[in-house]
C-alpha cells in the first residue's frame, strides 16, 4: 500500500536526512516510525504526501509512484494528522471537519452530516463540541478533531505525526486507546510517527525503530522488545523491555490454568484438593474458596470469598497482571469474550511467566548482538512443560 524503494533525502544544505530506505506498509497496517530526534522520521513521512521529495529511489502510495501523482490529488487520498493540529481558528469544531469534503464537492449538508458522525466517532458529542471554536476545546479534544477530519475525506492512508505528542500522559494514553479501536473500525494504512517507545509498541502493529537515517529493525512489537535486532535497539527499547513485553503480548488459553470449578449452590466433597473457583448461574466468576477450605468440604456459599475480578482472553498480560496486583491475589479469572464472558481458566503469576517466555521462545535470536544467546531464552528448556496445562 506504501512501499519505499531505495529511498534517500539529502537537504539543500546537505544535511542526510534518510539513507537507502526500503520498507511496505500493507493495507490496513498500522506502522509506527520511532526513534530519537533528528533521525528521520518527519522526513520519510513528508515524501508519502510529497510535502518532501526523495533525492533518490521511489514512494509508491497504492502502486503508484507518487512522483507521477499531482500532488493535490495525491494527499485527498492521504489524511493527515500533526501534533499541532492546524484547525481553522475563526470556524466551529463542525465546519473544520467538514471542510475536506467540502471542499471535495460534497454539499454542505452532506458534508455536515458526515463531520457529526466523525466527532462520534472519535468521542466527541456534536451537539456540545461541534459549535466550539477550536480554542474552547481542551488540547485531547483538539487532537481528536484532527483525526475526525483527516478521516473526513475517507482516505485510504493516514500520515500521523506525532499527534498526541502535546497532550498530557494520561490523556495521551486514552487518546491512544480510542484511536486503536478506531482504527479496528476503520482498518486504514497508517504511517504513525512518534519518539515515543512505549506509543510506538502500543500502537503498532509493525515498528521501524529508526537509528540514525535509516531502520536498525523493523519488526512486530513483540519481537523488536523480545529479540532487538542490535545493541542499539536494545537500548532504545530500554532495559525494562521485558516489562514493555507485558504490553503487547495477549492472554492465551494456552497460558490458563483450570484449578476446581463449583457453582454457588453446590456442596464441596470433603478431601478435595483447592483452591476453587466458583462461578454463578452464567459461568461467570463469582468468587473462590482458599485450599484449606475445600480440603474442608462444606457449602460453597458459606465458603466463597467474592471476587468478581475478571480478564478476558487476549487482553495484554499487562491488563492481567495489574489486576491481579490490585486485588492482591495470587491469580486472576480469566473469561472468554467469544463465549459470554464465561470461565475460561485463571492466570497465575508462574504461567504469566512462562507466557512472557514463550512469547520470547518463538521469536528469538534474530540478528547478532554481541549478547544473543543462540537458540533460547533463559531456562526457556527449563522445568516447566511448555505446552497445555
Ligand atoms: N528542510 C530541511 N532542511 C535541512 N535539513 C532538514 C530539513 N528538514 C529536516 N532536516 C534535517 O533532517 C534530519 C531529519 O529530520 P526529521 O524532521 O525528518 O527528523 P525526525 O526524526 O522527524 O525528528 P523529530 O523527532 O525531532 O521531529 C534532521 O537532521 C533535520 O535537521
Amino acid at each position: 500500500m506504501i512501499r519505499f524503494e531505495h529511498v534517500s533525502k539529502r537537504y539543500a544544505d546537505g544535511t542526510s536526512a534518510v539513507d537507502d530506505l526500503s520498507f511496505e506498509v500493507a493495507e490496513g497496517e498500522l506502522v509506527t516510525l520511532v526513534g530519537p530526534s533528528g533521525c528521520g522520521k518527519t522526513t520519510t513521512m513528508k515524501m508519502v504526501n510529497r510535502l518532501v521529495e526523495p533525492t533518490s529511489g521511489r514512494v509508491l502510495v497504492e502502486g503508484r509512484d507518487v512522483a507521477g501523482v499531482d500532488p493535490v490529488q495525491l494527499r485527498r487520498r492521504i489524511g493527515y494528522v500533526i501534533q499541532q493540529v492546524g484547525l481553522f481558528p475563526h470556524r466551529t469544531v463542525l465546519d473544520n471537519t467538514a471542510t475536506v469534503p467540502q471542499l471535495l464537492g460534497t454539499g454542505r449538508a452532506r458534508a455536515r452530516a458526515r463531520a457529526a458522525e466523525l466527532l462520534e466517532l472519535v468521542g466527541l458529542d456534536p451537539s456540545v463540541h461541534g459549535p466550539r471554536y477550536p480554542e474552547q476545546l481542551s488540547g485531547g479534544q483538539r487532537q481528536r478533531v484532527g483525526v475526525a477530519r483527516a478521516l473526513a475525506a475517507d482516505p485510504p492512508v493516514l500520515l500521523m505525526d506525532e499527534p498526541f505528542g502535546a497532550v498530557d500522559p494520561v490523556v495521551r494514553e486514552r487518546l491512544q486507546n480510542e484511536f486503536l479501536a478506531l482504527q479496528s473500525r476503520v482498518r486504514k494504512t497508517v504511517l504513525f510517527v512518534t519518539h515515543d517507545i512505549e506509543e510506538a509498541v502500543r500502537l503498532g502493529d509493525r515498528i521501524a525503530v529508526y537509528g540514525q537515517g535509516r531502520i536498525e529493525q523493523f519488526d512486530a512489537p513483540a519481537t523488536v522488545l523480545g529479540a532487538p535486532a542490535t545493541e542499539y535497539v536494545a537500548g532504545f527499547v530500554g532495559a525494562d523491555r521485558g516489562l514493555k513485553r507485558l504490553a503487547v503480548t495477549p492472554l492465551a488459553r494456552v497460558d490458563l490454568e483450570h484449578p476446581a470449578v463449583f457453582q454457588v449452590g453446590d456442596r464441596l466433597p470433603g478431601g478435595a484438593e483447592g483452591p476453587a473457583v466458583v462461578l454463578d448461574g452464567a459461568g461467570q466468576p463469582y468468587g473462590w474458596i482458599p485450599a484449606e477450605e475445600v480440603r474442608l468440604g462444606g457449602e460453597v456459599r458459606d465458603r466463597v470469598r467474592r471476587m468478581d475480578a475478571r480478564v478476558p482472553l487476549g487482553s495484554p498480560l499487562k491488563q492481567a497482571l495489574a489486576l491481579m496486583l490490585r486485588h492482591d491475589a495470587g491469580w486472576i479469572a480469566v473469561v472468554d469474550p467469544e463465549d459470554g464472558d464465561r470461565f475460561a481458566g485463571v492466570l497465575t503469576p508462574a504461567r504469566l511467566h512462562r507466557a512472557l517466555r514463550r512469547s520470547v521462545g518463538a521469536q528469538e535470536p534474530t540478528a547478532g548482538a554481541g549478547s544473543a544467546r543462540p537458540g533460547s531464552a533463559p531456562g526457556a528448556a527449563g522445568a516447566e512443560d511448555p505446552g497445555r496445562g
